[in-house]
């Protein structure tokens, strides 16, 4: 399969009222070039997957939206990118409060080493979301049962993050995202460190948060994007190929390429 030059991604990489719009982004690594061209829109509470063989740019596209990329110093970032129209590479924004906003969860759980409390607490902290113990109280607990995980920490809120079994851990990073009141969540292969079980737990939870949030989710698993998006994006080799409603493009794709990703015949 080769590279198509100058290709237009076909489906329905638009929406009406996005939240989030990509124009014409590329990404460089120092001379390389990892993201050609990529026009895409993230609509209000929709969980969007971003999908595609490995090295294609997915998880390079995601940190492009919330400026992760620019912790790695030979990483450029050309183009447009809007959150709610106000374009997040101009240089008067800030990133912290711009990471707040968008969200971000790992692929591997990476709590900070401090107890579950403190782990939720430290964002709203430095953001001054509370102003008094009560709210910050309030903040801990409505984040947590949002996770879905406060019955099973509520007793031992001041133990070490660190000692929760993995899938509890990535629950208390998407509870610590979630307590800075963000507008959108990216979440790159949130479940490739866990087990069945508790990858169930987060995929439910992900169906509950697109009420109030907008989410990316970069995958490898076609079965998580199924369950989990509305919308799918496939990537291949740094080009966004084709975006549909997500039973379209699991069983009636628009591209060849996408076609012989999803019937398995690369990546
Ligand atoms: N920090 C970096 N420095 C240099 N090149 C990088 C860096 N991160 C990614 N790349 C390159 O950019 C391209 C896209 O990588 P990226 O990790 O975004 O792909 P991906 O689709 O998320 O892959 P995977 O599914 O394996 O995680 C690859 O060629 C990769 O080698």
């Amino acid at each position: 399969m080769s590279i198509i030059e100058n290709h237009t991604t076909c489906g329905s990489p638009l929406v009406e009222s996005p939240k989030l719009t990509a124009r014409n982004v590329g990404v460089f690594y120092g001379e390389k070039q990892a993201i050609f061209d990529v026009s895409l829109d993230i609509g209000s509470n929709e969980v969007i997957a971003l999908i595609g063989p490995s090295g294609c740019g997915k998880s390079t596209f995601l940190r492009c939206l919330n400026r992760m990329n620019d912790t790695i110093d030979i990483c450029s970032v050309t183009g447009k990118i809007e959150l709610d129209n106000e374009d997040i590479y101009d240089p008067k924004v800030d990133v912290v409060p711009l990471r707040a906003r968008v969200g971000m969860v790992f692929q591997k759980p990476n709590p900070f080493p401090k107890s579950i409390y403190d782990n939720i607490a430290y964002g709203p902290r430095i953001h001054g979301l509370a102003h008094s113990r009560v709210d910050l109280d309030e903040i801990v607990e409505k984040s947590l049962q949002r996770a879905g995980l406060w019955n099973e920490v509520k007793d031992r809120l001041h133990a070490p993050g660190t000692g929760l079994s993995g899938g509890q851990q990535q629950r208390l990073c998407i509870a610590r995202t979630i307590a800075v009141d963000p507008e959108v969540i990216l979440m790159d292969e949130p479940c490739s460190a866990l087990d069945p079980i508790a990858t169930a737990k987060i995929e439910e939870l992900i169906d509950e948060l697109r009420e109030n949030y907008t989410i990316a989710i970069v995958t490898h698993s076609m079965q998580q994007a199924a369950r989990v998006s509305q919308r799918t994006a496939y990537f291949h080799m740094g080009q966004l190929i084709e975006v549909n409603p997500t039973d379209q493009v699991f069983t009636t794709p628009e591209h060849s390429l996408t076609e012989a990703y999803i019937t398995g015949r690369f990546g």
